[in-house]
């Protein structure tokens, strides 16, 4: 174990400087609802493979948040997001250093065929009943908002798959689907 391993250990989430954070990794999550329905993927590789989330991934360079949004989901399930509106910010530091912000999107409509791909096997989700026990313990603390239309941020404390701290604020109620 090296000496930073336990850096962010006994560190609050309200208490890190998130604004001066230079973040290791820029990252997108992708929530695309199809009436009481909400597709979401089982990640077979990278990070968080084994649990449930919704499609995303690293944003590449000279991509916008919103591009990769699009190219994610596309190349992950075959579904090409129509509209995505920004909806959360996210902040995770893990306790080994490493950093990712994430930038969350939802859309109402999408075109292209559903698929599993090397990357995931996707499944749609009652809205009702999202299965938070196999997603990463941050998301049961900001999914409930994006679910009510409200803009979220949240800013977690991880150590592996562990969440140590989490600061969840809520914004402005988002403009309804067109
Ligand atoms: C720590 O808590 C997390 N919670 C949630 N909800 N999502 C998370 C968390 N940590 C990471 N993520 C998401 C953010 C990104 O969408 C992916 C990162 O995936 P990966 O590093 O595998 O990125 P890809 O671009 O898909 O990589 P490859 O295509 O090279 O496999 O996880």
């Amino acid at each position: 174990m090296s000496e930073t391993h336990h850096l962010y250990e006994h560190t609050s989430a309200k208490d890190v400087q998130w604004e001066s954070l230079s973040f290791t990794e820029r990252a997108v999550l992708c929530f695309v609802f199809e009436g009481e329905r909400v597709l979401l993927i089982h990640k077979k590789r990278g990070l968080g493979k084994g649990k449930i989330n919704a499609p995303g991934g690293r944003i590449e360079p000279g991509e916008t948040a919103l591009e990769a949004a699009v190219r994610e989901t596309q190349e992950e399930v075959g579904l090409i997001p129509i509209q995505p509106q920004e909806c959360a910010r996210l902040h995770f530091l893990f306790t080994d250093g490493y950093s990712l912000h994430g930038t969350v999107f939802r859309a109402f409509s999408y075109k292209g065929t559903l698929r599993e791909t090397e990357e995931a096997t996707p499944l749609w989700s009652p809205v009702s009943s999202i299965p938070y026990d196999r997603m990463w313990e941050d998301d049961k603390l900001w999914i409930p908002h994006l679910l009510e239309g409200r803009y979220v941020e949240g800013f977690f404390i991880f150590d592996g798959d562990t969440m140590l701290d989490a600061h969840v604020v809520t914004g402005t109620l988002l403009p309804p689907p067109r």
